[in-house]
């Protein structure tokens, strides 16, 4: 036994409720979560996602119906993305930077009715790729980074003209963050944030999203590890982020979340800048089996797991859980 033994009594801070959160270190809050949500095409359309239970595609005069509702629970970013119909696909994606496309379109009635709301856009080409890929590829379907990165800059600037507050590059070319940045300080869109997803791995965990955005098909038996990271890297994760800093992101990304918490835990010690992480679409499929089957306390669950991300060093969270975990938050006082 210890020699502070009995003097250090670790059991007694954990006596009394009060006095355990008066010493509890972090903390959760509807404040911390970013809530992705998925906007299908047309009015009245409402539609669920088989992998992922309880998330509902839903199209945007829908979403406008839910909007008081979220910021009620104090949920106040919202990153919506589409589900593009097959028909507006194409191998150079122009449909990402159409002004009258879903989400500009989304964006701009969400800020005209909700200007509270802040909204940040997805900047990557898959939705809107018939092959399913980030970026453009080449005759060999190799993703080209210069060439796909100029179609990046054309859809993040259409989404700041749209209204948008933060820009977040899922694409992980290189240089896109630069780029990106450059062209809205020449457009004048100085206050437009960037989040950028910088250490996004080549992660199995995705699964479900694509489902839900439709681009699981065209994607077939491909993979995105020419560019999205090697589940096996750390050293390396640092070193995208300092580059998407020094290129002029505001914040940053570790995705997916609960697998790479050192990652979040390392990001957040070694560079101490804004870091969020994603709670993927696979952990959350993995947790709504667990409560479907009666494994694990849902309610319980999924405080927890959120709260294992500011206790890693997550400035916030971005999860599918957010309009939930917000209620039991405020039920909780
Ligand atoms: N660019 C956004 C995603 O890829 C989301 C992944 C997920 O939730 O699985
Ligand atoms: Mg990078």
């Amino acid at each position: 036994m210890h020699s502070s033994f009995p003097a250090r009594r670790m059991r007694r801070l954990r006596a009394h409720d009060a006095v355990r959160s008066l010493v509890s270190e972090h903390h959760l809050a509807a404040r911390d979560l970013i809530y992705p949500i998925f906007i299908l095409p047309g009015t009245g359309q409402r539609e669920a996602v088989p992998s992922m239970p309880g998330v509902e595609r839903r199209s945007l005069d829908i979403w406008l119906q839910e909007i008081e509702t979220l910021l009620a629970l104090g949920i106040t970013i919202i990153a919506p993305f589409p589900v593009t119909p097959a028909e507006l696909k194409t191998d150079c994606a122009s449909e990402a930077f159409n002004p009258q496309g879903l989400i500009q379109t989304a964006v701009r009635e969400i800020k005209q009715r909700f200007p509270q709301m802040v909204i940040m856009t997805d900047v990557a080409l898959d939705p809107f790729t018939s092959h399913g890929q980030d970026g453009l590829i080449n005759h060999a379907g190799y993703v080209m980074n210069d060439e796909s990165v100029a179609v990046l800059q054309k859809q993040a600037l259409s989404h700041a003209q749209a209204g948008a507050d933060i820009v977040a590059p899922s694409d992980m070319m290189d240089g896109r963050v630069g780029a990106i940045r450059e062209v809205l300080e020449a457009q004048g869109f100085t206050n437009t944030c960037i989040m950028a997803y910088s250490a996004k791995y080549a992660s199995a965990y995705y699964g479900p999203f694509r489902d839900a955005v439709g681009s699981a098909g065209n994607i077939k038996g491909g993979n995105k590890k020419t560019y999205q990271m090697d589940p096996a890297n750390s050293n390396e994760a640092i070193h995208e982020i300092a580059m998407d800093i020094d290129e002029g992101a505001d914040m940053v990304m570790v995705k997916p979340g609960m697998p790479y918490l050192d990652i979040v835990r390392r990001c957040k010690q070694e560079l101490n800048v804004p870091t969020f992480a994603y709670q993927v679409s696979g952990e959350y499929a993995m947790h709504q089996a667990a409560f479907a089957n009666g494994w694990l306390n849902e309610e319980a669950v999924i405080l927890e797991s959120l709260l294992a991300f500011k206790r890693a060093g997550a400035d916030g969270i971005l999860t599918y859980f957010a309009p939930q975990a917000a209620r039991l938050l405020q039920q909780l006082g």
